[in-house]
């Protein structure tokens, strides 16, 4: 583990603390495949870590390895200064790690608020046998969780439509809503896989404004696989560049753009 001591700076003024999760030589075959390729990187503290490569690079095996859906064959994750053994992923969630889905994972008959709600599921401590015994644990719980799920819907600006089923609403409204679930579970490290993608460029442009609210408002660290590079470079703070499962590229998005093995897989070909 490297020292927890350590941190840096960012160019905008935001302090970045010491590392929270760490990937060491990780690598995940699917049979005679290997999407990830002995690959190693850190995820610190209050951080905007983004994941990208062009299709097939192997991001999204990376993201369920981080949340803990895929367990590599070799490597280890550490997480909070341990050794993370494998887990279910109820029990990754219970360790403050919460995500979004890449196709909308959403309750289409249910309300808004009641989606953001059961992202409290993990929250809730009080079991039916409570719930039977006392009923007034119970209801004091239930408004509990849901003045937290109020306050995440009004921080991202979706009360008009809270009581509004989601199959109603548009693609990007529902890229929000999901957002706000994953939010109410109040997690340390917050997962987002591609949360652009099928987005035009009003609804991008919003989607960035709130996850850069999101880590400034409640010092979430997030990490993001994602496609759209424009998007990638603006948000983060630092980015790993993957490659047909191999990292080719670790640093600022700076140290990234210029990097000319990143240039010749990424950015010299077309994407999106
Ligand atoms: N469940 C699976 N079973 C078999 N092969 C898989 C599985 N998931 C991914 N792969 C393979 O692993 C490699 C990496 O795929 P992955 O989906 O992680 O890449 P990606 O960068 O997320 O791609 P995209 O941008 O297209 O979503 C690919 O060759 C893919 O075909």
């Amino acid at each position: 583990m490297k020292d927890l001591a350590e941190g840096y700076t960012t160019e905008d003024g935001r302090q970045i603390g010491p590392v929270v999760m760490e990937m060491k030589n990780i690598t995940l075959r699917f049979g005679g495949v290997e999407a990830i390729k002995d690959i190693s990187f850190d995820i610190r503290e209050g951080e905007i870590r983004a994941i990208i490569g062009p299709n097939g690079a192997g991001k999204s095996s990376m993201l369920n390895v981080i949340s803990g859906f895929y367990v590599p064959q070799e490597g280890e994750v550490w997480y909070k200064g341990s050794r993370r053994p494998a887990m279910k992923p109820y029990q990754v969630a219970e360790q403050g790690i919460a995500r979004t889905f890449q196709n909308i994972a959403l309750f289409e008959g249910m309300s808004v608020l009641d989606n953001v709600m059961t992202g409290r599921l993990t929250q809730m401590k009080t079991g039916l046998f409570w719930q039977s015994l006392w009923k007034g644990k119970a209801e004091h719980e239930e408004v509990a969780n849901r003045e937290v799920a109020e306050r995440i819907i009004d921080f991202l600006e979706i009360q008009a439509i809270r009581k509004t089923p989601v199959s109603r609403l548009s693609y990007g409204l529902k890229k929000r809503v999901e957002l706000a679930r994953a939010l109410a579970a109040e997690p340390s490290i917050l997962l987002l896989d591609e949360p652009m993608a099928g987005m035009n460029v009003e609804e991008k442009e919003d989607m960035s404004r709130f996850i850069l609210d999101v880590n400034d408002e409640f010092s979430t660290t997030i990490a993001l696989i994602e496609h759209d590079m424009g998007v990638v470079m603006d948000l983060s703070d630092r980015v790993v560049v993957m490659d047909y499962g191999k990292k080719i590229g670790d640093g600022t998005p700076d140290e990234v753009r210029n990097n000319q093995d990143v240039i010749d897989a990424y950015l010299g070909v077309a994407h999106e």
